[in-house]
């Protein structure tokens, strides 16, 4: 099936003697022959080099819609330097980054001389980059924020950007929010500044919520175009992606209720290929190995698959590539892949838990019904949860009633029980860690105080099997505010010994599942990080920005991350 194009849309061939033939040539190889409504929108604007500010729904081709103004323009109009940088991409994944210059070079496949598009991002082979990028000739770079501020450090980096043309920011509302803003101001300011040299700036998204307007003057002058593809009346998910809520009796309830929609989907759909949301690194972790050691969705096998900060950046890549490439499988995940990424034929999106914000819910679901084509998605959400859905009536979200665990044609209480028994206590218990610092920055919507927070974290722990809550370090629990909160194992003011959640590492390291992701992923619930030293950071994530603390790859983290907890 095609994308979202009308009937009556453009042909690309129309463009011909206002786009350079080269990418004219680029499409027709990569079979694009209609623009979809956002790249027409674009490709309208009076001149190619205008500011826009550009807002389409989920998977309708805007890295086209911003890759082709800003290619044409590099192209025809006064060549930029040997070894200069004209066109700058920023993105907030290093996942979204990769896929995006893969786009661009397929586009740019047919140009000559041909355009180098390189990528700057955390988690990889810096050196080997960066030498690259020095030595080459990176008319066009693709960028995660903390690693080209990283970069930016050695002055003949920054001596690359006198002659920048065009700054893009993809998921501009994410590149402009809290966390990532420092850093992209840092960015600017070792351009030249727009005033003077004219840059082009554009900013596109699926989500624009109104804080963006008063940091937009960062990328966009003042008399910049707006464009948006989805009029006020219009739900800001895509119409085709029915989206439903299960609820469940309690947190208790969650992974058996995850599991009898899986059975089910996996009845109606044998190759059944889905993307299963987490809030935190942990928790993708847990479920992942859950899933791997049930077989999948039973009654048959589907592959499963893990994405998330906890792993290392070789597993990351793989696993992007073979869900990409897969027809059939189950992706565990955190918000890693929530904005942006492009997997074909995801049939469903499952959310476990809120997301951080209802833009995040935008995004998540966008993960299905891409180009066109059909999906659906479901959140799973416990009583407590179940507000996000009253709070947020512009999305058509059906309420399919409480589905009792025993009501799917497979025991899946009895499976998750017998998956659970399975996985070391240690993942449990920084799953529990997880939960708590994630649940704890969501106490306002879910209607609760400190002692609800730790109430229901602990009733999470119980339904991992765990005898008692696992013990946190004082310094992790005054960390995570919540000094005082009755409910909580502390270390040194608990009786008796206690399962200790310091200087955890990998608890799958020596284990094998029954269904390993075809990546050989397995065992990356560790990374080091115990319980007390994940808590340190319960609020840590790789994909963002630097603040304070580097990755072992290098990415700088940022203060509090909307995207991901670990
Ligand atoms: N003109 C076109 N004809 C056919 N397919 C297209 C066209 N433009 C884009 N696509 C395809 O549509 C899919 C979605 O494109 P893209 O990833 O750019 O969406 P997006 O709007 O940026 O989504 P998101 O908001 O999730 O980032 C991709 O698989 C892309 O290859």
């Amino acid at each position: 099936m095609t994308p979202p194009i009308a009937q009556d849309a453009t042909a690309y061939a129309q463009m011909a003697g206002r786009l350079h033939p080269q990418l004219l040539k680029g499409l027709a190889q990569m079979k694009y022959e209609k623009m979809t409504p956002v790249q027409q929108q674009v490709l309208s604007l009076p001149t190619f080099t205008q500011d826009c500010l550009v807002q389409a729904k989920t998977g309708t081709g805007k890295t086209i819609a911003f890759l082709l103004p800003a290619l044409h323009t590099l192209i025809t109009q006064k060549s930029v330097p040997r070894g200069q940088v004209g066109v700058l991409v920023m993105a907030p994944t290093r996942e979204l980054a990769q896929q995006i210059a893969d786009e661009c070079n397929k586009l740019t496949a047919v140009c000559k001389p041909p355009l180098e598009c390189h990528i700057a991002v955390g988690g990889s082979n810096k050196n080997a980059l960066l030498s690259r990028f020095l030595n080459g000739n990176p008319t066009i770079l693709v960028a995660t924020p903390g690693r080209l501020n990283d970069y930016l450090t050695d002055p003949k980096v920054r001596s690359k950007f006198t002659d920048i043309r065009c700054v893009i920011l993809d998921e501009a509302d994410r590149m402009l929010d809290q966390g990532f803003k420092p850093a992209i101001i840092k960015i600017l300011s070792s351009m030249p500044p727009k005033a003077q040299s004219s840059w082009q700036g554009m900013c596109f998204s699926a989500t624009m919520p109104p804080e963006i307007n008063s940091v937009l003057h960062l990328v966009l002058d003042k008399n910049h175009a707006r464009i948006s593809t989805i009029s006020e009346n219009d739900e800001p998910t895509v119409s085709s992606i029915p989206q439903a809520v299960v609820p469940v009796a309690g947190v208790e309830d969650v992974f058996t209720a995850l599991h009898s929609l899986l059975s089910c989907e996996r009845f109606d759909n044998p190759n059944l290929k889905a993307v299963i949301f987490s809030s935190t690194a942990r928790q993708a972790a847990l479920m992942y190995h859950i899933f791997a050691s049930t077989g999948g969705a039973s009654p048959a096998k589907l592959p499963v698959y893990q994405m998330h900060s906890r792993m290392g950046q070789g597993a990351r890549n793989r696993t992007v590539e073979e869900f990409k490439a897969t027809e059939r499988g189950l992706l565990f995940a955190s918000d890693v892949v929530g904005r942006g990424m492009d997997f074909p034929d995801v049939g469903l999106v499952v959310q476990v838990g809120l997301p951080s914000d209802k833009e995040q819910y935008v995004h998540r679901v966008g993960r299905t019904g891409r180009a066109g084509k059909v999906g659906h998605a479901v959140m799973i959400l416990t009583p407590e949860e179940m507000s996000f859905v009253k709070k947020n009536p512009e999305f058509p979200i059906k309420n399919t009633g409480v589905i009792h665990p025993k009501a799917a044609a497979v025991p899946s209480a009895d499976i998750i029980q017998a998956a659970l028994a399975k996985i070391p206590e240690q993942a449990k218990m920084q799953a529990y860690v997880a939960f708590l610092g994630f649940t704890k920055t969501l106490m306002k919507s879910l209607n609760t105080n400190s002692a609800g927070i730790v109430a229901l974290a602990n009733r999470f722990s119980k339904s991992m099997g765990l005898s008692e809550p696992p013990e946190l370090e004082p310094s992790t629990v005054g960390k995570m505010g919540l000094k005082g909160v009755p409910g909580l194992n502390i270390r040194g003011k608990s009786s008796g010994p206690r399962p200790d959640t310091r200087n955890v590492r990998n608890p799958f390291a020596d284990t094998r599942t029954a269904n390993p992701a075809p990546g050989g992923n397995r065992g990356q619930f560790g990374g080091g990080a115990g319980g007390s030293r994940g808590a340190k950071k319960p609020l840590d994530s790789s994909p963002g920005p630097a603040s304070q603390t580097k990755s072992p790859g290098g990415e700088p983290r940022r203060k509090r991350p909307k995207q991901e907890t670990k």
